[in-house]
């Protein structure tokens, strides 16, 4: 009943919403824009801005000035240039002179300031981007759909080149809008009707394209997303490096170079059709633009038939009456300043979204250390993923003392990972706190915490900058990077067992971890393992308390990890430490062991204190002992490889 009645009062205000909308939303767009320009650089868009009207008005000027010129030349050659005619003659002249010299110049002018203003749009653009994404607290908020909905559409636009040369197009739009509008102002002192025909009649050109065009991209982006996606999709298979070695392996090249001229041609099979669709349009459009200039130019050739204008005036009127166009349709310029504006409107969309999601929690206030070994504790944390129905992790309650070394073990999807990301401040509990030394993990994570997880980055630059992330502080330190006594970052690199790589690499520290950059060098995933390892050890000389290992040995073989899991818990000594792995006989040496099953801890203890209970652990390192003895039986006979819950 309720809704019966309220539906169509619901109608009207959504009505009323959209109408106000349809006003209000080009504003909104274009203050954004200026905004965003202002802000890439106040000087220059003031000089464009100067320019740009200047420039704009110019060709009427000369317009005007030319008439002058032709009106006054019968007179000036019958009476001579010394007499009156002959100096109103000359001084158009002289107008008509400087005017074009203006133009030359300023076109030059205006080419540089845009050039200067299209980078620093395109890069107060990205930092505004990068600002809103990296303001958050935590990385949940960049998991919910409608931001990587905006981040996805930018990304687009971006790969499309849709920004780069946003300020030459709105400058070249506004100089021609303004030399179209002073045409037809001129065009009144023909007749009061014939700039409002014109006028409308480029309108209606602009209209009518308008909708073709955007048609034409509705067509291109809906009916031919998927396609568009799937080509350029079969086009990073055909060139791209992550494919490169299946494609010709299975021999999939012609298979796959076919399939992107099928996908390519039909997206633009779907546009095509959508143009021909308007040819009908097109000859109206057409039809209206000869009727109108018809009629001005019968009305002009009127006026001069019956002597009431002059030959100069007659200059001027057709001049203007052909640089009217401009108030007309710019082509691509306008569909691209669209894009701009969509893509601005988009940004702003995204730092309110990213605004509103992250709350912020009030700090306890608890004691805080900031130095030594950080004091852990879990308080009844419960969390569930963004999306999801079950929580991944269900009151969980743990306190690690500072200082000591704790492994969680437990199968795949157990909730581990996200334990440690709890940790790491990168998400808040849904209830209960994750406390580090006693404040909230989401403030007092940074610069306390160092984590290696499981996709550690694999930055594309020098080993040092790559090691050296651990702690920006010690990196940027201006000191002989060879000396492991008094380097941090070489301390790390040596500790973490990469001294042989970097003995290895052309470049030494300053080779780029990376294929394609001059001197750069790939690594084997252990050897990336072993620089992650470095960035880890080399956060903990920079003052991090707790360490977290996500399992990024896991392309390490079983003794390799398990000697590296030995060699760290040495080294970290007295910094508390917490190692996840599927191998329990790596982590069977820290203080203590903890296992999680469906979404709790289900056992907690030293490796003996499990083993003597005989439940879930115990199970588990016995199945893997056993897998292990058949698949290599002389390694490591106590403990082994194989990732599974019993
Ligand atoms: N960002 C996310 N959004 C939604 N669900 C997630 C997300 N990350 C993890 N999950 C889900 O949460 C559960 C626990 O994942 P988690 O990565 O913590 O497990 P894990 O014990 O570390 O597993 P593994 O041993 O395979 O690394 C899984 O069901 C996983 O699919």
């Amino acid at each position: 009943m309720s809704s019966d009645v309220s539906a169509p009062g619901g109608a009207v205000v959504a009505r009323g919403q959209a109408r106000t909308d349809v006003l209000t939303r080009p504003l909104r767009r274009w203050r954004s824009l200026l905004r965003l320009l202002w802000r890439a650089g106040p000087a220059h868009v003031v000089a464009l801005g100067v320019l740009v009207v200047v420039l704009g008005l110019l060709p009427t000027a000369i317009i005007l000035a030319t008439g002058e010129l032709v009106g006054a030349l019968p007179a000036a050659v019958e009476h001579g240039l010394g007499s009156a005619d002959g100096t109103t003659a000359l001084l158009a002249l002289a107008a008509v002179i400087v005017g074009w010299t203006l133009r030359a110049f300023g076109h030059n002018a205006a080419g540089y300031l845009r050039q200067v203003l299209d980078s620093a749009f395109t890069s107060t653009f990205h930092e505004t981007i990068a600002r809103s994404v990296l303001g958050t607290r935590g990385v949940a908020p960049l998991e919910r759909p409608e931001v990587t909905g905006e981040l996805a559409a930018l990304e687009d636009a971006e790969r499309r080149g849709q920004l780069r040369s946003t300020v030459s197009t709105m400058s070249n739009i506004a100089m021609s809008r303004l030399t179209g509008l002073s045409a037809l102002i001129v065009l009144l002192g023909l007749r009061w009707w014939a700039p409002l025909l014109l006028a409308s009649v480029w309108q209606l050109v602009n209209l009518s394209y308008r909708r073709a065009s955007a048609k034409g991209v509705t067509v291109g982006i809906s009916e031919g997303a998927s396609e568009v996606r799937r080509s350029e999709y079969l086009r990073g298979l055909a060139v791209g490096p992550g494919a490169a070695k299946e494609v010709r392996v299975f021999g999939l090249a012609g298979w796959v170079v076919g399939q992107y001229a099928d996908a390519w041609s039909s997206v633009l099979g779907a546009i095509w059709r959508s143009r021909r669709a308007n040819r009908l349009l097109t000859a109206v459009v057409v039809a209206a633009i000869l009727l109108a200039h018809g009629l001005v130019l019968l009305t002009l050739s009127r006026d001069v038939n019956r002597g009431a204008i002059g030959v100069g005036e007659v200059a001027v009127f057709v001049q203007a009456a052909v640089v009217s166009f401009s108030f007309g349709w710019l082509g691509d310029m306008q569909w691209w300043l669209t894009r701009s504006l969509d893509a601005v409107e988009r940004v702003e969309r995204l730092g309110s979204l990213l605004a509103t999601t992250d709350p912020v929690r009030p700090t306890p206030p608890d004691r805080r250390r900031t130095d030594g070994a950080v004091d852990v504790r879990l308080r009844d944390v419960s969390f569930t993923y963004h999306g999801r129905s079950r929580p991944t992790l269900d009151r969980l309650n743990v306190h690690v003392a500072a200082g000591q070394s704790t492994a969680i073990v437990g199968a795949n999807g157990a909730g581990k990972s996200t334990m440690v990301k709890l940790l790491c401040g990168l998400y808040e509990p849904d209830s209960g706190r994750v406390l580090l030394d006693g404040l909230d993990a989401e403030v007092a994570a940074r610069g306390r915490v160092a984590v290696i997880f499981q996709d550690f980055v694999r930055y594309e630059l020098s080993l040092r900058a790559n090691v050296g992330f651990g702690s920006l502080t010690t990196a940027d330190d201006d000191v002989p990077v060879d000396d492991t006594a008094v380097d941090p970052v070489a301390a790390a690199l040596r500790d973490a067992g990469g001294a042989e790589l970097l003995a290895r690499l052309p470049n030494g520290w300053d080779t780029v971890l990376a294929r394609g950059y001059d001197g750069g060098v790939d690594l084997s995933g252990g050897e990336w393992q072993r620089v992650a390892l470095a960035r880890a050890l080399a956060a903990v000389r920079g003052g991090a308390g707790l360490l977290i290992l996500d399992e990024p040995t896991a392309n390490l073989d079983v003794r390799a990890e398990t000697e590296l899991f030995e060699q760290f818990l040495d080294l970290t000594r007295g910094t508390t430490t917490i190692l996840v792995s599927h191998r329990l006989s790596s982590v069977r040496r820290a203080d203590r062991i903890l296992v999680v099953h469906d979404r709790r801890i289900v056992e907690d203890g030293s490796h003996q204190e499990l083993i003597a209970q005989e439940g879930r652990y115990a199970r588990m390192f016995a199945l893997q002992a056993q897998r292990f003895a058949v698949e290599e039986p002389a390694a490591v006979p106590s403990g082994p490889e194989v990732v599974r819950d019993a």
